[in-house]
């Protein structure tokens, strides 16, 4: 199977984990895609979504799926999104797709992350991807130079604008150990919006496609 089939396989197998009659939260990125195509058979069962992006609202809106802003709902029960890597705790680093603010604000508010991923994705030290980190513009060279503090090598994601307007530092070479501690020093630096690691908040449930089939794996919880 190729990378992007076995993408598919772990979108579809997320939406035996809808629930019927409510609001799903949808993430961004190419799984993403897979998912939203596949929920358009099921959009009579669902009221609609919210999104974490402009691209992923408008393939929802595409697919005759209504979506709704955030601020107008009481409950989501079910979060789906992509990573860029996921530990065996469930931590993530996402945001490849420059979507992690709103990815992580929609996470937030949901009852249960489901994460869909080829396995490619699954490894057991985050930070071979580079870790994004969401910037006000005018603090690029400053959150740079905190970044070079924590032994990181920040690079600017050259022509690339966030949905929020903001800009995307890629932070090569970090030995992610603590992966709850960086993200919090890291949101503490002045003029971050947030950074890429979901470990606060990681994912729940992981559904992981390989030669095998899609592995249904659930987060214990004293993580
Ligand atoms: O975090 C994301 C976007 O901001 C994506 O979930 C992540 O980049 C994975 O993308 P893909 O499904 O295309 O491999």
């Amino acid at each position: 199977m190729t990378q992007d089939e076995l993408k598919k396989a772990a979108a579809l197998a997320a939406l035996d984990y809808i629930v019927e009659g409510s609001i799903v939260g949808v993430g961004t990125g190419s799984t993403v895609n897979h998912f939203i195509d596949g929920l358009a058979g099921l959009r009579s069962r669902i009221r609609g979504a919210v999104s974490s992006s402009e691209a992923s609202s408008q393939r929802l809106a595409a697919h005759g799926i209504e979506v709704f802003d955030l601020n107008s709902i009481e409950s989501l029960p079910v979060y789906v999104d992509g990573a860029d890597e996921i530990d065996h705790g469930f931590a993530m680093i996402k945001g490849g797709g420059g979507a992690l603010t709103r990815e992580k604000i929609v996470a937030a508010v949901s009852e249960r992350f489901v994460c869909i991923c080829d396995a490619s994705k699954r490894v057991d030290v985050l930070g071979r991807f580079p870790l994004p980190v969401e910037v006000i513009p005018m603090a690029c060279t400053h959150v740079s130079r905190e970044l070079r503090r924590l032994g990181g090598e920040p690079k600017l994601r050259e022509g690339f604008v966030t949905d929020n307007g903001n800009r995307i530092l890629d932070v090569h070479g970090l030995s992610i150990t603590d992966p709850v501690a960086l993200e919090a020093r890291i949101n503490q630096i002045v003029g971050v919006v947030t950074n890429g690691l979901f470990a606060e908040r990681g994912a729940d449930v992981l559904l992981l496609a390989g030669g095998n089939g899609v592995e249904r794996l659930e987060r214990t919880p004293a993580r």
